[in-house]
């Protein structure tokens, strides 16, 4: 078997060598995938895999725009249509310094097989600029955003390709970047989701990547017959998703105890309430500050200059922030300090020896694909609202994010159970998201 995985991953580092991100997660789906592959008949000689791996279009271009000082401004805009066998392109647009095509090739081909799992009808895209949000102005963003669907609108539609957000993009420049598209298109559609309430967003969509990521943990604590209450978190990030699974473990009766950001982490031995994450969400939300000036508004807490919070003791670890952020000798630190369950929020967090010293240590441990898969569903639920024209109520939206995040959990089991009952949600996610686009391509024939 281990012949026939290098093989594949042979012709994907042929086409791909000089993009790590990509072919780390590549390697992941091939090593669970094609053993898959090897017991089912019907995907032999169809090259399918090699055919996911690679997207069928890759678009990049260029982004002028002018700052507050006059200078103009060159930035390089992407959008990876990497699968539409079950449905359109659906995925978020990153706007960061580091972003390149290997990342978003990465995320995008995650996309493929998380929006599969979602069971809702999403092929799988993702895009974005190497744009960097920190430090400018409400303007820069703007002229930024519009400037960058100024090119994007000729590839995207509601049928077709639907972005919405991932880091450094959220409520505000999905607004913006909806306004230019509605501009250029004189239409009215759902091109984007993650939109306000007022025209299309749908309620729980802000919360709905951490809730998700949450509820998936929960669903995993099942099988031990255990629960989030009492229990120590520990979160990276406080973007976004790390907000939304702070407060859902907080209100399941859990403590959370680190937020983090590129700065550093805070650890707060008291745990990070309701009031304390109010404050975190106006600092990074309005005033857009940096998680340090936690410290200065709650002196007990202690900050953690350039350091990540895997050290801190705690029963379950959810790393929401960015990829690769946690490693092998922080994952052993995190089970020697008895952590039960790591449910990753953020895409790919967990580095192949993190998830080893995972598996080998037998804790729960869930892939981003399955567990963050909460906030692409419920973009499905707005786009079906928004097709509907109509919007349904917060209790609505939450309780399909809850039937959607059990059966993700369901699927998990039933292709990733071990001999010796315990489940490799890995394999799991891996092969339900893989068989269901398989399938349509197969259907399609080569195209
Ligand atoms: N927003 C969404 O609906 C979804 C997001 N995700 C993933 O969740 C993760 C977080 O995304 P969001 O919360 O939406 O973004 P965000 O922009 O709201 O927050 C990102 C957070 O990560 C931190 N961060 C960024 N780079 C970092 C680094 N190098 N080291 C430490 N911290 C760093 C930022 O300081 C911030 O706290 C990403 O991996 C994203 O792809 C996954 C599924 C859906
Ligand atoms: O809601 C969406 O379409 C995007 C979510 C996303 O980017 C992700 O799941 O990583």
């Amino acid at each position: 078997m281990k012949d026939k995985i290098e093989a594949f991953m042979d012709l994907v580092r042929e086409r791909n060598g000089h993009e790590p991100e990509f072919l780390q997660a590549v390697q992941e789906v091939a090593e669970t995938v094609i053993p898959y592959i090897v017991q089912h008949d019907i995907y032999h000689g169809k090259n399918i895999l090699l055919r996911m791996a690679e997207p069928e279009r890759l678009l990049s271009f260029r982004v002028c725009w002018v700052d507050d000082s006059g200078e103009i401004q060159v930035n390089r805009g992407y959008r990876i249509q990497m699968n539409s066998a079950i449905g359109p392109y659906k995925g978020g647009l990153r706007f960061h310094p580091t972003v390149n095509a290997s990342i978003l090739k990465f995320l995008a081909f995650e996309q493929v097989f998380k929006n599969s799992l979602t069971t809702l009808p999403m092929g799988g895209g993702k895009g974005g600029s190497d744009f960097d949000p920190k430090g400018k102005s409400d303007n820069e963003i703007m002229r930024f955003c519009h400037a960058f669907m100024t090119e994007l609108y000729r590839h995207i539609g509601h049928n077709t390709d639907v972005p919405a957000g991932d880091i450094g993009v959220g409520a505000r420049e999905i607004g913006f970047m909806f306004g230019m598209y509605k501009k250029l298109n004189n239409t009215f559609t759902g091109v984007l989701t993650g939109k306000g309430q007022s025209w299309g967003g749908s309620l729980i969509r802000p919360e709905a990547t951490g809730y998700g990521t949450v509820y998936f943990a929960e669903n995993m604590l099942k099988t031990k017959n255990d629960s989030f209450n009492g229990k120590k978190i520990v979160i990276s990030g406080s973007g976004n998703v790390a907000q939304y699974a702070a407060e859902k473990s907080i209100e399941l009766g859990a403590t959370v105890l680190t937020l983090s950001d590129s700065g550093g982490y805070v650890y707060d031995s008291e745990g990070i309430g309701t009031e304390k994450l109010k404050f975190v969400m106006k600092l990074k939300n309005e005033k857009r500050g940096r998680i340090s000036e936690y410290v200065e508004k709650y002196p007990n807490a202690k900050y953690f200059a350039g350091e990540r919070p895997w050290a801190v003791k705690c029963d379950i670890a959810l790393p929401c922030a960015t990829q690769n952020e946690l490693n092998g000798e922080e994952a052993k630190q995190l089970v020697s300090n008895g952590c039960i369950c790591v449910s990753e929020g953020a895409n790919m967090p967990s580095t192949p020896e993190a998830i080893h010293e995972f598996q080998k240590a037998r804790i729960l441990f869930a892939p981003g694909k399955a567990s963050n898969a909460g906030g692409v569903a419920t973009s499905g639920l707005e786009m079906s609202q928004n097709s509907l024209r109509l919007s349904w109520t917060r209790e609505e939206v939450d309780a399909r994010l809850k039937d959607i995040m059990e059966d993700i959990h369901d699927s998990c089991v039933e292709y990733g159970k071990n001999d010796d009952g315990s489940i490799d949600y890995i394999r799991g996610a891996n092969i339900a998201g893989f068989v269901k686009v398989a399938d349509a391509m197969l259907a399609q024939g080569v195209v």
